[in-house]
């Protein structure tokens, strides 16, 4: 159950009087998700019933999110379908709400799938692709805009210190490996820009073969923007031992070519970033499972499947 903090509907019928999206109809909480509190809500507005998503932020401060608020909003303006933030009568998409920032945003039809086809792996490479290219242009409307990399080489290194002395000696040897690994890579002639850094399956609605939207844009950040194919790759086209389930690797991957083909300098470093991204949620995972979060962690992820595609990407790199 992922509602960290609950709001009661007078609570909520109060906090809405600022907006002009109607009367509250219903409240439920969202059960998915592992990371802040979301709901359901509806409205009903000159007799017409309108569904939201409200969430309420664990651990970002309120001057962190202005960042994320306004990439929903570009990209949303920019036929990206993901959530659009709802402003309140000022103007205004963040308050807080019960000692949590929080805020409301459009509800997206669909849901996520366990078991991508082609044509959704096709579609998904598709989005990204157009995403990216759409992040050209937030970055140059909003220059003052500090995005944070909650996930970069900096919490790597930093979270690799703090799960090494749990691990057994082969992970050991494996963790240190890809951080110096990691530390050798030449990324400086690789594109960067606004990237999602969070595309697995759980983080895009589906309707049939149709991309309802991209969800979950709290680890959005300027990073490279081909490591973020390689983590969508690194979820949604992997069979259950992690290996590379070709067909599905190929529509991906051809899609996003289609609409931003990659430089040949991404074309080289292509295995190497499958492998960085493979470490960035083998820790993450990691962690979590050393430090757990008392009361939090609803859904425990595994990390010997990172630790698996991990390894695999390593000797794909190493093939090359
Ligand atoms: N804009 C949205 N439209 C429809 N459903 C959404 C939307 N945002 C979130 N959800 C639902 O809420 C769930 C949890 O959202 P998510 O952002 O993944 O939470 P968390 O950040 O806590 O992991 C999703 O799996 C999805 O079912
Ligand atoms: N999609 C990830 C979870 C999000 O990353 P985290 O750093 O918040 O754990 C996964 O499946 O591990």
């Amino acid at each position: 159950m992922s509602v960290f903090t609950s709001v009661s509907i007078p609570q909520l019928q109060t906090w809405l009087q600022d907006y002009a999206i109607g009367e509250l109809v219903e409240l439920k909480g969202i059960s998915s998700g592992i990371t802040n509190t979301n709901y359901f809500v509806t409205t009903q507005h000159n007799g017409t019933q309108n569904k939201f998503v409200l969430t309420l932020f664990e651990h970002n401060t309120l001057e962190e999110l202005p960042y994320f608020i306004d990439l929903m909003s570009h990209l949303a303006a920019h036929g990206i379908p993901c959530p659009k933030p709802i402003a309140d009568k000022s103007g205004n998409s963040l308050h807080m709400l019960n000692g949590k920032p929080a805020a409301l945003i459009s509800c997206l039809n669909g849901g996520d799938i366990e078991a991508p086809n082609v044509q959704q792996c096709a579609a998904v490479g598709t989005v990204l692709a157009k995403m990216h290219i759409a992040g050209q242009s937030f970055e140059a409307e909003f220059p003052q805009h500090d995005s944070h990399n909650q996930r970069g080489m900096d919490w790597r290194v930093k979270t690799a210190t703090q799960v090494l002395p749990h691990l057994p000696a082969a992970d050991q040897q494996l963790l240190n490996e890809t951080l110096a690994f990691q530390a050798e890579l030449d990324t400086a002639e690789l594109p960067m820009g606004v990237i999602h850094a969070d595309l697995f399956r759980d983080n895009v609605l589906f309707d049939g073969n149709e991309i309802g939207g991209l969800i979950d844009f709290y680890y959005a950040c300027h990073d490279l923007l081909a490591y973020d194919l390689a983590i969508a790759v690194n979820d949604w086209c992997v069979n259950a031992d992690g290996s590379l389930d070709t067909p599905r690797l190929e529509a991906m991957f051809n899609a996003y070519q289609a609409v931003r083909p990659f430089t040949s300098a991404e074309h080289a470093a292509w295995p190497a970033l499958l492998r960085i991204a493979a470490l960035r949620f083998w820790l993450s995972r990691l962690y979590d499972q050393i430090y757990p979060q008392a009361g939090e962690l609803t859904h425990a992820k595994d990390p010997n499947h990172f630790q698996r595609i991990l390894k695999l990407r390593t000797s794909l790199a190493k093939s090359k």
